[in-house]
């Protein structure tokens, strides 16, 4: 798989803020890629200069293989991109602001109608934008981006203010846009749940630093295997798995054992079952337990060596 979207050493600074500091990320063809962050980690900052819309401090993006500091216009026709601010024309309708963007980019009327069927707008597009919830606009928004259906949309916190309805609209969507159209998504978001929803590949921000990239189900797959377990006296249950040389530690949902790499985490639950069952204990719920995006975070939010710039 080739790469939609490749930053090298990406760097800016504000004055003596350090917004984004040599941040390489690689974003592959047609995927989802969720760029994860806090407010503040240098998010934001990252995508308006793979748009071109500001200038790196140090350090390259290339969109589609076009290098933004050279063909700044070139790579930013293979962009679509959704910004927190909109800038629609409140009096103008819908299909109006679109067309106006259309004629900027040489595209046909069609191309309007187009879009607003994808995001399915044709109902609404003839009134004034004014008049529109913050749904609406941000669903316009998204049909702005998909104008001339570029191989790349760049999207910020697209979810931002959308009520629950609409929030589980706009991930489905996204969510089947490479499918659909063969394109690469990368949006942002400081939502963790959101970006599992969505994502086929992660990319975690912090303090402007990319701390952690990869496909998600690949990064699952590499975390140590862990266990979860119910029973009538957990406290006694965590006694007996240390005398058997294991840790465990309390969680809302149970007892979760960490395994070590490697383990079958079936084999080891057969272990434990019988350990506790011979020591009385009534085991309500014993298995592997399902990785999440949290639990990836989490890592790199307490081990440091995992950071490839400490690497
Ligand atoms: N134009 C600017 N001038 C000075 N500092 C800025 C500017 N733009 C961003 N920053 C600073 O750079 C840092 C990164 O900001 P950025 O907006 O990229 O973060 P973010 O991850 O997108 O956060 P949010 O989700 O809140 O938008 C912040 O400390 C911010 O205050």
């Amino acid at each position: 798989m080739s790469a939609a979207i490749e930053t090298r050493g990406l760097t800016r600074r504000f004055g003596a803020r350090l917004a984004v500091d040599a941040l390489s990320m690689t974003v592959p063809e047609q995927a989802v890629y969720g760029f994860l962050g806090r407010n503040g980690a240098g998010k934001t900052t990252t995508l308006k200069m793979v748009l071109g819309l500001i200038r790196p401090t140090s350090g390259a993006v290339r969109v589609c293989g076009l290098d933004v500091a050279r063909d700044r216009i070139g790579a930013a026709r293979k962009i679509g991109a959704l910004l927190e601010a909109h800038g629609f024309y409140g009096g103008l309708s819908g299909a109006e602001n679109l067309g106006l963007t259309a004629r900027l980019l040489g595209l046909p009327t069609t191309e309007v109608e187009r879009v607003l069927e994808v995001v399915e707008m044709r109902a609404d597009a003839r009134r004034a934008v004014g008049g529109y919830s913050l749904g609406m606009r941000q669903r316009l928004g998204l049909a702005r981006a998909m104008l001339g259906a570029p191989p790349v949309l760049v999207l910020d916190e697209p979810t931002n203010g959308l009520d629950p309805d609409g929030i589980a609209d706009m991930r489905q969507f996204l969510k089947s846009l490479p499918q659909r159209t063969g394109a690469t998504v990368l949006l942002s978001s400081h939502l963790l749940s959101e970006i599992e929803q969505i994502a086929t590949h992660v990319g975690v921000v912090k303090d402007g630093r990319l701390v952690l990239e990869g496909e998600l189900a690949r990064l699952k797959a590499g975390l140590a295997p862990e266990i979860l377990l119910r029973t009538s006296d957990d406290a006694r249950a965590a006694q007996l798995l240390a005398g058997s040389g294991l840790t465990s530690v309390a969680t809302k949902a149970g007892q979760v054992v960490a395994l070590r790499p490697g383990d079958d985490a079936d084999q080891v639950s057969a272990a434990l079952n019988r350990i506790l069952v011979q020591a009385d204990l009534a085991v309500f719920a014993i298995g592997p337990r399902d990785r999440s995006l949290e639990d990836i975070y989490r890592q790199v939010a307490v081990s440091p060596q995992r950071q490839p710039e400490a690497a």
